[in-house]
């Protein structure tokens, strides 16, 4: 059953800011949804509208389906907790547990009870003395919460709770907030602009952009089948490799996806090049996660070769950066608005390659210089290929590393963003 539901809401502030535009938006009963986005894309304004702050300029909000636009924040019954999760510094844990239930007027035998059960699902039942001063980080968090769900709200709403805490704090918070919501079956909305906690937590989880969604789908759907370059890029660390290609599709025999100096091929077998070949001769952008490439010897065939420029320990895995030839395609070079992206520009890197991999011999002449900008045109760098090494491996900087590609996670974007490649192996 649907306990929340937005309906084409907007909110356009007085100074013309559109935070949120035309959001369609169902959440359903016991359900945890997490919104996720970069800064400025609308999250908190989401929040603060279906808390009853903010009035949408347009659109419905329904709780339980009735239309909910005039009711004040107590008749919608959420609870909202916030990244400071501030308590009263003068009052027990006890009593900042029960304060909600006492302004409720709910009898003294009830509010000690519901404490007590409460503080026992959060593990502070041994702090209940206690003032906020005497605890740790976490349990001032987990007070701070059962504070706010104390009275049973229909929904509960998180802005980034954990935005303030150490990393190691952010884990195990993070898997307890996760458990506890569930267990109580509380609907919940969530947050966020880091992608670990809208991966591990979410139920579903809706990527915002300019206030509007990219794509709501399970975390996995998104992390697996990403419906534009910015989920893409948004979602899996390292960022997707992201790289310009060019279309050729030969009919007779297969598609090919030239990244400069070097192609993917694709099977004229393989489904998705139905949707591919309508593409011949243009650019689009295609997609391989560091996971979808594993080093192999040199004489593999089909491998893809990438020169090392750099590598990053990071203890349980060495990301190894190769560069392949091909040029960066970021959203840096996305409008979003039905522009074309910015075609690649030769670098001085780019030609290096070159000459790595074909012999000074065969080096090509130097490009023509590069007419002045457009404005809003930026050169295009060489790609960063990031590819996933075990740990503290130890690769050259300009050693070749041939690579096989995993092909059906090859994901394929138009020069607009959007995903090209719908259906086939990565069709959920
Ligand atoms: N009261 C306001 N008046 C004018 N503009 C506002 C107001 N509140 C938010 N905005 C603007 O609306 C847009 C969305 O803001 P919002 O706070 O919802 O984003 P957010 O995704 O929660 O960002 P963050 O992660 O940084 O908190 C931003 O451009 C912001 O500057």
């Amino acid at each position: 059953m649907t306990a929340l539901a937005l309906e084409s809401v907007s909110k356009t502030f007085p100074s013309g800011t559109v935070a949120v535009d035309a959001l369609d938006l169902s959440v359903s009963d016991g359900e945890v949804m997490v919104l996720l986005g970069p800064s400025g894309c609308g999250k908190s304004t989401i929040l603060r509208m279906v808390a009853g702050l903010e009035d949408p300029t347009d659109g419905l909000i329904r709780f339980d389906g009735e239309i909910a636009n005039r009711w004040s924040p107590r008749e919608r019954r959420v609870a909202m907790a916030f990244q400071d999760f501030a308590l009263y510094p003068h009052m027990s844990v006890r009593g900042n547990l029960g304060f909600p239930l006492k302004l409720a007027r709910q009898s003294p035998e009830t509010v000690s009870e519901r404490v007590a059960d409460l503080a026992a699902a959060l593990g502070v039942a041994d702090t209940l003395e206690r003032r906020p001063g005497q605890l740790s980080g976490g349990q001032k968090q987990r007070v701070a919460m059962g504070r706010a769900i104390i009275r049973e709200p229909r929904v509960f709403l998180l802005d980034e709770p954990l935005s303030n805490l150490d990393s190691a704090l952010r884990q195990g918070l993070r898997a307890e907030i996760s458990s506890l919501v569930r267990s109580i079956g509380v609907t919940t909305i969530y947050v966020t602009h880091d992608q670990t906690e809208a991966l591990t937590m979410a139920d579903r989880v809706a990527i915002l952009r300019d206030g509007r969604i990219e794509q709501l789908s399970t975390p996995h759907g998104a992390y697996r089948a990403p419906e534009s370059l910015f989920v893409a890029a948004f979602l899996g660390t390292p960022r997707m490799n992201l790289l310009w290609a060019t279309v050729y599709a030969y009919l007779d025999d297969r598609l090919l996806l030239d990244l400069g100096h070097q192609h993917v091929a694709l099977p004229w077998s393989d489904p998705r090049v139905r949707d591919l070949v309508r593409y011949h001769g243009e650019q689009v952008i295609v997609g391989l996660r560091a996971e979808a490439v594993t080093p192999v010897g040199a004489d593999h065939a089909g491998a893809l070769r990438g020169i090392v420029r750099y590598a990053e320990h990071l203890g349980h895995e060495t990301i190894a950066y190769l560069d392949v030839g091909g040029m960066a395609a970021g959203l840096d070079e996305l409008t979003g608005t039905g522009h074309e992206a910015v075609m690649p520009v030769e670098s001085s890197l780019r030609r290096w390659w070159r000459s790595r991999r074909d012999g000074p011999a065969e080096q090509a002449p130097d490009p023509e210089p590069v007419a002045e900008a457009d404005p809003g045109r930026h050169e295009q760098q060489v790609a960063e290929f990031a590819l996933r090494l075990p740990p503290y491996a130890a690769p050259k900087v300009g050693e070749i590393v041939a690579m096989h590609a995993d092909l059906s996670q090859l994901h394929v974007f138009d020069r607009n963003g959007r995903r090209i490649n719908t259906r086939g192996a990565l069709s959920r």
